[in-house]
């Protein structure tokens, strides 16, 4: 047999590749495969790598309704994680090599679609067998692959039995939850973010007409959840018209915090993609919305024109903002390490640590610190963040205000938060996590708490 590679390519110098049959669905596993191990592997944010336009290639080619179906397996892989490896686990009789990761997010990914999605069983094994013989690493597991998954078309209920306990989450962030909550509201929000992702919209006004419109009800902060329903947030009536915006209900709180903002001057420290600067807008207030990022400012403004609010708009890095003026009030939504949104972005546990929480807690500390400086006397500052850890939140403030004798938290009066009452702190801060309100369908994690400035 002549070798191809040493004897070169025969026909006027152009390679010959063999042509591989088109698979329905093979590209859209492929992809899934790929961006699974750059989420575990190299701590890749899913965001941005299912981005329609700058996402990973592997995305970007696949038509609209693989689309739907990576985000769809990646969403339900890395919400089941610890249950999808412990039934590989379980199924092998000697662990995969040390480096056949692509070979174990493929297993995953197969995983994912017989035991969540409801695939069926012949499709997902055909295509996994496929996947791994095109794929050199994995081509002499194809055998194996095969075996397994049969396996898991068999024996679905018993393995689904046999992990059904086990809280998806990694090891180090149930610790720290129970070390922060205890170990019952751990297990809690471990739970609560398997649950289905529900749809929360902030109305410009009369949220109950908007809940009977739009088949939703009202929750206690304001927001109308929609119930469960296919097709797309776009097309539904008041989006063209601007009358809501898409808002999760923990979300809407930390903006609700201040008392009259009518005619007052506020600005929106850290403002993209605009939710709540939209919510001070309704509320009366001149706002100044300061984002970094020219891009997402770019998408604020988009926001704000559809729901035809105005608003100055500034592209600065809030570090080096100065204001001789001084603001009336202030809200600083900071970045921070969005434990509370998990159930929305899983990613965000197999991308970060404790040391990112550590990290982003410093950021923000110094944030908050620049803010006070840009406060008037006589102001109040509504610092927020979708953190369910108290180093981003209560240790933080603490820390800052036990510097500034002028500042002094204001405690947020429970008796305006029906049913939101244990989200409350007994120094009067907001903590929402998960696994609250859950007879609703749950909320965001999510801290907020009012400071003033004498
Ligand atoms: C949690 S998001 C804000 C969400 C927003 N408040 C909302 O409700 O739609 C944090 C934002 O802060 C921006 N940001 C981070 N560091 C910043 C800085 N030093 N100066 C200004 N903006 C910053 C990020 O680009 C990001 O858009």
């Amino acid at each position: 047999m002549p070798n191809p590679k040493r004897n070169g390519p025969r026909n006027g110098g152009e390679r010959q590749r063999p042509q591989l049959e088109a698979k329905p669905g093979l590209d859209a596993r492929m992809a899934a495969s790929r961006i699974l191990g750059a989420v575990i592997d190299r701590k890749t944010s899913l965001d941005g790598m299912l981005d329609a336009e700058h996402g990973n290639p592997a995305f970007t080619a696949l038509n609209d309704a693989d689309r739907a179906l990576v985000r769809a397996i990646l969403q339900t892989a890395l919400r089941h994680l610890p249950r999808l490896e412990l039934i590989l686990k379980a199924l092998l009789d000697t662990p995969l090599p040390e480096g056949a990761r692509a070979l174990h997010h493929l297993l995953i990914v197969a995983a994912t679609q017989m035991i969540y999605l409801d695939i069926p069983d012949h499709s997902a094994v055909d295509l996994a067998v496929e996947q791994a013989n095109r794929d050199p690493r994995s081509r002499r597991f194809a055998k194996l692959v095969n075996a397994i998954l049969r396996r898991i078309g068999r024996e679905k209920q018993e393995l689904l039995d046999y992990v059904s306990d086990v809280p998806c989450m990694p090891d180090w962030f149930l610790d720290r939850l129970t070390e922060i909550y205890g170990e019952d509201h751990a297990l809690a929000i471990a739970a609560a973010q398997l649950e289905p992702v529900t749809i929360d919209l902030t109305v410009k006004a009369d949220p109950e007409q908007w809940a009977q419109k739009l088949s939703g009800r009202v929750l206690p902060t304001g927001t109308v959840r929609l119930d469960p329903f296919k097709g797309t947030i776009t097309a539904l009536e008041g989006f063209d018209a601007g009358e809501w915006w898409v808002q999760d209900a923990a979300a809407s709180i930390p903006a609700q915090l201040f008392s009259d903002l009518d005619g007052k001057r506020v600005a929106d420290l850290c403002a993209a993609p605009g939710g709540k600067t939209a919510q001070l807008v309704l509320a009366g207030a001149h706002v100044t919305a300061i984002e970094q990022s020219q891009s997402r400012l770019r998408r604020l403004s988009a926001n704000l024109d559809r729901l035809q609010f105005q608003a100055e708009t500034r592209c600065v890095n809030l570090l080096e903002l100065e204001d001789e003026q001084g603001f009336d009030a202030i809200l600083l939504d900071a970045p921070c390490s969005s434990t509370g949104t998990t159930r929305r972005h899983p990613d965000v546990l197999w991308t970060k640590d404790s040391a990112d929480i550590a990290k982003l807690a410093a950021l923000q500390e110094r944030l908050l610190r620049h803010a006070i400086t840009l406060l008037k006397p006589g102001g109040r500052i509504v610092f927020s963040n979708c953190s369910i850890d108290p180093i981003e939140g209560e240790l933080l403030v603490d820390k800052v205000t036990a510097d500034h004798p002028e500042l002094q938290i204001v405690p947020v009066d429970p008796a305006n938060w029906h049913g939101l009452e244990e989200a409350i702190t007994s120094r009067g801060e907001f903590r929402t996590t998960p696994a609250m309100l859950a007879s609703e369908g749950g909320l965001d994690g999510f801290y907020a708490c009012v400071i003033a400035k004498t």
